[in-house]
């Protein structure tokens, strides 16, 4: 696909929390995201904030998981057209739904929620069929050796624990060949070398993809073209990584990153 974008507009989401004994409940409003606006087009884009900045609501609500209470989203691309959504309604579409849109979407969520009695052989091939790749088969199990999950192959997927299952989620991710690929927190739980896949996997996708990734790991970071920085639930900085680790000494984006702490006092607990 084309010329893919998101345009998230003025995005706003609160949670409800109730605190308390049952009969004096007191209801209390959460910001997720406020007011929050910028746009991302092909590539990787890496969203930094510190705990509570919203990068997971923002990454919910991309992948339509949730609805914002404001706000619109904006799908594009020149040759697959136009979706606008806003508060669960169709603004504007150019012939697509947002089941197309959910479609070229995978996401990866902190904590995934299925697990499957199937093989990982199986789910995958079966995830590789579900979006026509070309030559399943041969797709799922290239999938397989390069998460380094030949091991587990006849393993059913609610038998893998630890670095391994999270190898395999992000493996059903990537065997899926999305358009839009949302990760949250993608090396939470890895180990070194599914860091390593990980990182080659994301650097080999193709050009044309957006891949978005919230992390609190500033050297993984370091695979971004663009970086967000989520502050309060609002977009503080958004721009070319290279550009923006320019600006400070050490050139990283851990120093970039240290350089908008001063500033704010924003802290970030590594994973
Ligand atoms: N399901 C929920 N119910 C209530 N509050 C929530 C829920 N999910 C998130 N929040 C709150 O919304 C705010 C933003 O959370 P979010 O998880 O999006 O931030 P984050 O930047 O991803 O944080 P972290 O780095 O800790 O994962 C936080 O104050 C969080 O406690």
């Amino acid at each position: 696909m084309a010329d893919l974008w998101i345009e998230w507009s003025h995005i706003t989401k609160k949670y409800n929390s109730h605190k308390g004994s049952n009969s004096l409940k007191e209801k209390k409003s959460i910001l997720g995201l406020l007011d929050f606006s910028a746009t991302v087009r092909a590539g990787v884009t890496v969203i930094l904030g510190p705990e509570g900045a919203g990068k997971s609501t923002l990454l919910r609500l991309t992948a339509a998981t949730m609805l914002p209470d404001d706000g619109r989203i904006t799908y594009g691309s020149r040759e697959g057209g136009r979706f606008i959504w806003s508060r669960g309604s169709v603004v504007a579409s150019d012939s697509t739904s947002l089941s197309d849109w959910r479609d070229k979407i995978a996401y990866l969520p902190t904590v995934p929620a299925l697990r499957y009695d199937e093989t990982v052989e199986e789910t995958l091939l079966y995830y590789a069929q579900l979006r026509r790749v070309a030559s399943p088969r041969k797709h799922a199990a290239e999938c397989i050796a390069r998460w380094g999950l030949a091991g587990w192959r006849k393993t059913p997927v609610s038998k893998l624990i630890g670095p391994v299952l999270k190898r395999y989620f992000l493996a059903e991710c990537f065997v899926k060949s999305p358009n839009i690929l949302l990760l949250d927190e993608p090396t939470r739980g890895l180990d070194p070398i599914g860091k390593q896949i990980l990182w080659q996997e994301i650097t080999r996708q193709p050009k044309d993809q957006i891949v978005l990734i919230s992390t609190n790991n500033l050297a993984f970071a370091e695979c971004a073209d663009d970086l967000i920085l989520l502050e309060n639930g609002s977009c503080r900085r958004l721009g070319r990584r290279k550009y923006l680790t320019a600006s400070v000494k050490e050139g990283t984006v851990e120093g970039w990153y240290k350089a908008m702490q001063t500033f704010s006092g924003l802290k970030i607990q590594e994973n």
